[in-house]
């Protein structure tokens, strides 16, 4: 189900101007703290009526102040998952999860099944007698996610719900949301400034700064636009290469057959056959113009220059097309003039394998 959103709203402080349509699955909102993110969430929540805006989600109209339509927040069937679950502490796990149930009772009747698999989803089934103390901040965030689901909602939003774990709980969670995202059919507007999480979990990314509406789009193109990278992070600036399992190897490494060739990652968890989402920094990316032999680095693609980028410092932004996939490196000017590099000519990427992280691997949305 797409989602269409369009705001315009004035704090002595900020101008919010954001508008962006996304097709199903999670769209992320992106920017620096500041930037606008949880006045948006706030704004399709019901939580703050904007000067002027219209929101959509498939054929649902939730705001459209030219019509002096706005429904109240308790109409918007619209879940929350905070960056603290907000757990009833004196209720069990499934006293929990129905809590939300009961929000729905009177619009659906999904009952019992539709719990049964949410609670498969998210994993919740040895968790459902304990109390919100017993549980590790990851189970926490679960059981908020499957009682937001629990309320049936049209929408599912997130702000921040990963920021106040750890790493491991980090890596725990981000699993179900993959499958949330895969399975679960609502779409889900995602507040983060983790690329990492966006690279593994958005479909969509809306990039916000200052109030304003920087880009909108899918994410492999935005995370790998040069334009972007003073907003993203030059460090964070890459491509996300769809590709699929085809090994694990003895040594460690499971190799990935990719657009433009075969790359080999540390290992993975992703069974062989499956899809997932390989992400290549731009800093990690060496290039070659003759086939490199001798080299150490195992992940090697066959590119085409599409572009160069000059930066203002010493550095520049290349893209490149490898088969379907885009590939963005960063290299120093000098490099560019030495190897006379420019759009259309044939080159060779030189990816490290140490350099893809296991967190950036994830899931293909
Ligand atoms: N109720 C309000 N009254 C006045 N100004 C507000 C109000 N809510 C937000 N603002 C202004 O809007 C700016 C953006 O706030 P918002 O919380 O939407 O940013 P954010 O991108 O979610 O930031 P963060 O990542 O830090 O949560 C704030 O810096 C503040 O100046």
């Amino acid at each position: 189900m797409s989602i269409q959103v369009q705001l315009k709203h004035r704090f002595d402080d900020l101008h919010l101007d954001v508008g962006f349509d996304a097709p199903a699955g999670v769209t992320a909102l992106f920017g620096a703290s500041g930037a606008g993110k949880t006045t948006v969430v706030n704004a399709v929540a019901g939580l703050l009526q904007p000067d002027q805006g219209l929101i959509r989600v498939g054929d649902t109209t939730l705001l459209a102040t030219a019509r002096g339509l706005s429904l109240p927040a308790h109409k918007r069937q619209i879940g929350y998952v905070f960056q603290e679950g907000r757990l009833f502490p004196h209720l069990s796990v499934q006293q929990n999860l129905r809590y939300g149930r009961w929000f729905a009772r009177r619009r659906v009747a999904r009952g019992q099944a539709h719990e049964a698999r949410l609670v498969e989803m998210l994993g919740l089934g040895p968790l459902l007698a304990r109390r919100p103390g017993d549980l590790s901040g990851g189970e926490k965030q679960r059981v908020a996610i499957g009682r937001a689901l629990l309320s049936a909602p049209r929408l599912l939003l997130m702000d921040e719900p990963l920021a106040a774990l750890d790493a491991p709980r980090k890596d725990e969670i981000l699993p179900y949301l993959e499958r949330l995202r895969d399975e679960a059919e609502v779409p889900i507007l995602y507040v983060s400034h983790a690329i990492s999480e966006i690279a593994r979990l958005a479909t969509t990314v809306a990039v916000l700064d200052r109030g304003q509406l920087r880009r909108a789009g899918p994410v492999q193109d935005l995370l790998s636009d040069p334009e972007l990278a003073p907003i993203i992070g030059l460090r964070d600036t890459g491509a996300l290469i769809a590709g699929r399992v085809v090994a694990h190897h003895d040594d460690g490494l499971s190799e990935v057959a990719a657009a433009g060739g075969r790359l080999f990652l540390p290992k993975v968890p992703t069974p062989v056959g499956d899809s997932l989402r390989v992400r290549v920094n731009a800093k990690d990316v060496m290039l070659s113009l003759e086939r490199p032999e001798g080299i150490s680095a195992l992940n090697l693609l066959d590119c085409v220059v599409t572009s160069v980028r000059m930066g203002r410092g010493p550095g520049a932004f290349l893209q490149l097309q490898a088969g379907d996939a885009q590939i963005l490196a960063r290299v120093t000017k000098r490099s560019v003039e030495a190897l006379g590099l420019r759009a259309g000519l044939r080159c060779h990427a030189v990816i490290k394998t140490v350099s893809v992280a296991r967190a950036d691997v994830g899931g293909r949305g």
